[in-house]
């Protein structure tokens, strides 16, 4: 399966079907192992001159007014949905997302921008009464400065929108570094970007093989005022140590170990199938996908069995054919990984009910949907986000444990629980240690709320009103002499 003419129309010369006598690197098809295209292979020369040309353009687009910005960014997000066909198709060439999910995953990546054009009208200061006569206290909200950040690869458009959204309509300029596995996805975005009317120089995507050389620049340049972090916990670390060189404002959406909380009391026609889609959306590739699920043990036969049914409707395969449910992994280390994690239950006690092992009949990155039981605390995929389509169950006996259990972790992001007790729900919700918590709710993630994690799952928050503060900074302007 090759890029469509509606996606080269897209891409234009950002891209190179053959092999260009420019120093460049691939982007592979994880379906089917084919290189898609070749794209440049990016460093700290080509980051440094991103800087100086985002820092000549940002003045321009700030004194716009918010309204002014408002309309390119309408005009951005109607050119994706516009094209949400062929950005869907995309990718799932490039992530291997089951079409029917990337086609959301436009609409999602659209919905930041949406949102954001609007909120950057409702950048608010505020007049404060005064202590002592002849003053007058008031605040505005400023740009902060260049942006610089870096997005992961499973979710090539939304990860990157959340970000140049808020940043956009702040009035900012910004230079991101896209992840290796999907290029393509993140240059189509800004393709659209100017196309909207985003101004040449404004927006930069710097693609780079590995990303430790960019990153070092745009955590480095005092020239960056603000750096934005999507990915791993421990990459996650590594750049805000970096950053602090030059203090630069800092957001950080790192990993999760999302728990899941069934007590005996949920309604299963909710939890199971909500449980099924945490888990198992993306291929289990999502940083709030159910990590732990926690079954009380009344129902704890009852859930796995519901649980294995839902999973066995879900068809494995390319992802861009209509009917499949599992797209293949994103690359060879994370099947590895997710095939090591489940080895090593199983050799401490875990018992596979469903699944367990790749389907290498499809390829070797086709893991199927896989339903764990006994899984013992000491196995590894208890401390580690599995980042696969491996549901693992403990049962659990008091609320209490079952809280203790879902905050045994260092990790803070999302957490479920199902209850129909709506005093318990309340209970269980105010003691998880997340950032964000699924009650009878499986999927939580939109534009309009603020998400993020507490604990190693990161700082600051991305969407909702939350997620413009991230790129303005508030500046306090004493009026005196006015007796
Ligand atoms: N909290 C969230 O909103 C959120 C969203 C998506 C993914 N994630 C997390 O991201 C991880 C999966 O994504 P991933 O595998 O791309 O993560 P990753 O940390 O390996 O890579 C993320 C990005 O960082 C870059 N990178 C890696 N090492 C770097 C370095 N030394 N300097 C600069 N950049 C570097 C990569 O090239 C990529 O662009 C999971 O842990 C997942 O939970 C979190
Ligand atoms: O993987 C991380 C994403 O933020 C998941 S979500 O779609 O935003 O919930």
């Amino acid at each position: 399966m090759k890029l469509t003419p509606a996606i080269l129309d897209i891409l234009g010369d950002a891209i190179s079907q053959t092999p260009p006598a420019y120093k460049a690197f691939a982007s592979f098809n994880p379906s089917t192992g084919e290189v898609l295209a070749y794209v440049r292979d990016m460093g700290a020369e080509e980051t440094e001159a991103a800087i100086t040309s985002a820092q000549a353009a940002m003045p321009e687009w700030a004194a716009k007014t918010a309204k002014e910005r408002a309309k390119i960014l309408e005009k951005w997000h109607d050119l994706l949905m516009q094209n949400q066909e062929a950005l869907g198709l995309l990718v799932s060439l490039e992530q291997g997302r089951a079409i029917k999910e990337a086609r959301g995953e436009v609409a999602y990546a659209a919905g930041f921008i949406e949102w954001f054009a609007e909120e950057g009208k409702r950048a608010y200061g505020r007049t404060i009464p005064a202590p002592v006569a002849g003053k007058q206290l008031l605040t505005v909200q400023q740009p902060v400065g260049v942006v610089g950040a870096v997005t992961p690869w499973n979710f090539p458009l939304s990860m990157i929108t959340r970000k140049l959204g808020p940043a956009l309509a702040a009035g900012c300029a910004a230079v991101l570094k896209p992840a290796e596995d999907t290029p393509l996805s993140a240059l189509a975005l800004k393709q659209l970007a100017n196309r909207a009317g985003v101004p040449e120089g404004l927006i930069h995507i710097v693609t780079a093989a590995s990303g430790a050389e960019v990153g070092k620049v745009l955590t480095t340049d005092p020239r960056i005022k603000k750096f934005s972090f999507t990915g791993s916990t421990a990459v996650g670390k590594t750049l805000y140590a970096q950053c602090a060189s030059t203090i630069k404002k800092i957001s950080l959406e790192l990993g999760g170990n999302a728990p899941v909380v069934v007590f005996d009391d949920a309604d299963l026609d909710i939890a199971v199938p909500a449980t099924a889609l945490s888990k198992f959306r993306n291929s289990g590739q999502t940083c709030v996908c159910a990590n732990r699920i926690f079954v009380q043990r009344g129902i704890y036969d009852a859930f796995v069995e519901r649980l294995t049914a839902e999973a066995q409707r879900l068809l494995l395969g390319p992802g861009w054919e209509e009917g499949t449910g599992l797209g293949p992994l994103i690359n060879q280390k994370a099947a590895t990984k997710v095939t090591q994690l489940v080895e090593e239950a199983v050799s401490k006690g875990a018992r596979v009910v469903l699944g367990g092992k790749v389907d290498e009949a499809q390829g070797p990155l086709y893991f199927p949907a896989t339903i764990l039981t006994h899984v013992p605390r000491e196995a590894r995929m208890f401390d580690e986000e599995i980042f696969g389509p491996v549901a693992a169950l403990y049962p659990f006996d008091t609320e209490a444990e079952g809280i203790a259990l879902a905050n045994d972790t260092p990790f803070g992001l999302a957490a479920y629980a199902f209850t129909t007790d709506i005093k318990r729900g309340w209970r269980v919700s105010q003691a998880i240690e997340a950032g964000m918590v699924g009650l009878n709710d499986g999927v939580m993630s939109t534009e309009v709320a603020p998400f993020g994690g507490v604990k190693e799952s990161g700082l600051g928050r991305e969407g909702a009103v939350e997620g413009l503060e991230e790129f303005l900074e508030t500046k306090f302007i004493s009026f005196g002499g006015l007796g």
